[in-house]
């Protein structure tokens, strides 16, 4: 491989940049540019990926080879037949991952359409993505700042150095060179690895604290603990660095310029962290670039932070782009929301702990419903569209669960290893059981019975059907008609009423780090990013990463097995499909760095 590369490394002339992006159904969709349009087409799935070295040839000129620093992939695409147009669907072929070492004696390849710098440590940074690379295999995943495309900017001290309660704490300010690495478990010869930049007040801020117009908008679906980041980002902003003109956008993107605005002060903000909801309101569609850019332009407001899920913080990157093609002096802070905790990178979105406390209370009822009647059958549907993060540390915390299903497992009810068999050998164990549902859970088999057309929402989310009610149903079917069987079963829906409750004491603490992150960020001229832990310190993460893939269980890790453990339902996995996960997620993480939140 090694030589391969190095003899191939004078065919890397191109405009096209790559990023490989983990679609819904596990593919990888690859993003590229050419010509300055973007387009996007469907990869193949890595099992059915051809060998690099079959034919067609790789010296073929049917191909082009390219390289991504920040992948560390080599990926081939076929040259477009002469006559097509750029949007002509091609296949591409990712090569396996290549040392590191060897990647780096030649990257940046040329082919970036960012231009390269080389920074004062040495390091090498392209412009495009910041990704800066240094010894041993360390790997910088940089956030944009006001400086990339506004020359000349002044900078300021930071007013923190006079504020008479940060004064006293030593090292207030966080070192510019201080990064933090987004895997923390090495291996002897491991290389370094990607890292972000650490968040935190730095010294200089590009920010006046009587220019500063800033503006808060929340989008998407509720979550506890969004009224918490609203009141510290007003207060932060203005115990922290004097700013007192805050803006309110109400009801979500389209807000910016279809709806009021009202202004924020601490006193207007002191107790709504007592309440569920946003007190800004919220809202799924409504978003359009330029007329939201428009009104932050013609507002003059220069600090844009942004609370939402991976939606909003696609909408937020764009916004990032347009800003930065008008070349507005105006930072865009992401603060990621999602009650289903499916942002990845981040270890886990404020509000999800008190999702998993609300739901204990409804797990708790259908216990003692269904320990109380002969036969008794609780089911419990909680939150998750895509991800089963709620349902399943719902159901490892509270212990009275007998089977957890989630989106990322398979289901069948029918049969030996189904849900009935399963049930039916419970109830004569324990007279009684505990189900607990994601409401993603098993909706190819809601589609296939109820023959429904897909539906989205206002934002483009597939609209999902009740299974909770869907699966209630099915059971009691099953056992009055074929097993002439008395249950009793109780269907609890607990889902809106643990979205909409204010936040736990420990997700507060963690909404006021994420909103001071945000605003150090911003007043030091960060722009385009997210903030959010890793691996327990806070770090501004390029809101690439957070939108490219979506975080999930992984249901050949060990939590999922102490999930198996703690209830002994069955796996509805067959033997030779758990080797199938299980090449398959391997085959994923060496695609992609995967960050789960298991490995405790
Ligand atoms: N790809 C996208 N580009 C721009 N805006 C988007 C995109 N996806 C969603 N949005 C906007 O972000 C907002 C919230 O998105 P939604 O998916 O409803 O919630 P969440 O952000 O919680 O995932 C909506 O106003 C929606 O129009
Ligand atoms: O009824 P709504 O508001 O569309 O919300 C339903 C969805 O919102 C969620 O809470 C996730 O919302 P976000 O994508 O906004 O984070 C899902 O769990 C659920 O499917
Ligand atoms: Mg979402």
């Amino acid at each position: 491989m090694l030589l391969l590369v190095q003899s191939l490394i004078d065919i890397i002339k191109s405009t096209y940049v790559f990023t490989i992006k983990p679609s819904t159904s596990g593919n990888f969709i690859p993003e590229y540019y050419f010509s300055g349009q973007h387009h996007r087409h469907r990869l193949m799935t890595s099992t059915s990926m051809p060998s690099p070295f079959s034919s067609p040839p790789l010296y073929s000129s049917a191909y082009r080879l390219y390289s991504t620093p920040w992948t560390r992939f080599l990926v081939l695409l076929p040259s477009l037949p002469q006559g097509s147009g750029a949007s002509t669907p091609r296949t591409l072929i990712i090569l396996p991952p290549i040392p590191e070492s060897t990647f780096l004696s030649y990257s940046p390849a040329s082919n970036w359409s960012g231009r390269d710098t080389e920074d004062v440590t040495g390091m090498t940074t392209n412009s495009e993505r910041k990704i800066v690379t240094g010894d041993y295999g360390y790997v910088l995943e940089d956030v944009p700042h006001l400086s990339d495309y506004i020359p000349d900017l002044p900078t300021y001290p930071n007013p923190l150095q006079y504020n008479p309660s940060y004064s006293v704490v030593k090292q207030y300010f966080v070192n510019a060179d201080d990064t933090v690495a987004e895997k923390i478990v090495v291996h002897k010869n491991s290389p370094r690895g990607t890292h972000f930049r650490r968040a935190g007040p730095r010294q200089k801020v590009y920010f006046e604290s009587d220019d500063v117009y800033a503006c808060i908008v929340t989008c998407g679906g509720l979550c506890p603990g969004i009224n918490t980041v609203i009141r510290e980002i007003v207060c932060g902003l203005y115990h922290m660095y004097g700013v007192t003109r805050v803006l309110g956008i109400e009801g979500g993107y389209k807000g910016f310029y279809a709806r009021n605005t009202i202004p924020l002060t601490p006193k207007a903000v002191n107790d709504i962290h007592k309440r569920g909801g946003t007190i800004l309101g919220t809202s799924r569609g409504g978003y359009n670039t330029s007329k939201i850019v428009d009104s932050i332009q013609d507002r003059g407001i220069n600090q844009v932070y942004i609370i939402g899920g991976d939606g909003t913080q696609r909408g937020a990157s764009v916004i990032y782009e347009e800003i930065r093609r008008r070349g507005l002096k105006v930072a865009v802070a992401g603060i990621p929301k999602t009650i289903d905790n499916d942002i990845p990178v981040i270890d886990k979105s404020f509000g999800f702990d008190t999702a998993v406390e609300e739901a204990q209370r409804a797990i708790n009822a259908a216990h003692v419903e269904a320990e109380s009647f002969e036969n008794g059958v609780g089911v419990v549907k909680l939150m998750g569209r895509y991800s089963g993060f709620i349902a399943m540390y719902a159901t490892l915390a509270s212990r009275d669960v007998d089977c957890c299903l989630i989106p990322e497992t398979p289901l069948y009810l029918e049969g030996p290893g189904g849900l009935f068999e399963y049930m039916v050998k419970r109830l004569k164990e324990n007279g009684h059981m505990v189900i607990v549902i994601a409401e993603g859970a098993g909706q190819e088999l809601l589609s296939e019975s109820m023959h429904t057309m897909d539906q989205q929402d206002a934002s483009g989310n597939k609209l999902l059907q009740d299974v909770g009610l869907w699966i209630s149903q099915k059971i009691k079917d099953h056992f009055t008609k074929r097993q002439k069987m008395v249950i009793n079963l109780k269907y609890i829906d607990p889902t809106y009423m643990i979205r909409a409750i204010p936040s736990i004491a420990s997700d507060n603490v963690y909404c006021t780090l994420l909103a001071h992150s945000a605003i150090h960020g911003a007043m030091a001229g960060y722009t385009g990013f997210t903030v959010g832990p890793v691996n327990g310190r806070h770090a501004y993460i390029p809101f690439y990463r957070v939108t490219q893939r979506r975080n999930k269980v992984v249901i050949t890790d060990r939590m999922w097995a102490r999930i198996l453990s703690s209830t002994n339902q069955p796996s509805f996995l067959r033997p030779e499909e758990i080797i199938e996960r299980k090449r398959e997620e391997e085959q994923a993480q060496s695609l992609v760095e995967e960050d789960h939140t298991d490995d405790v």
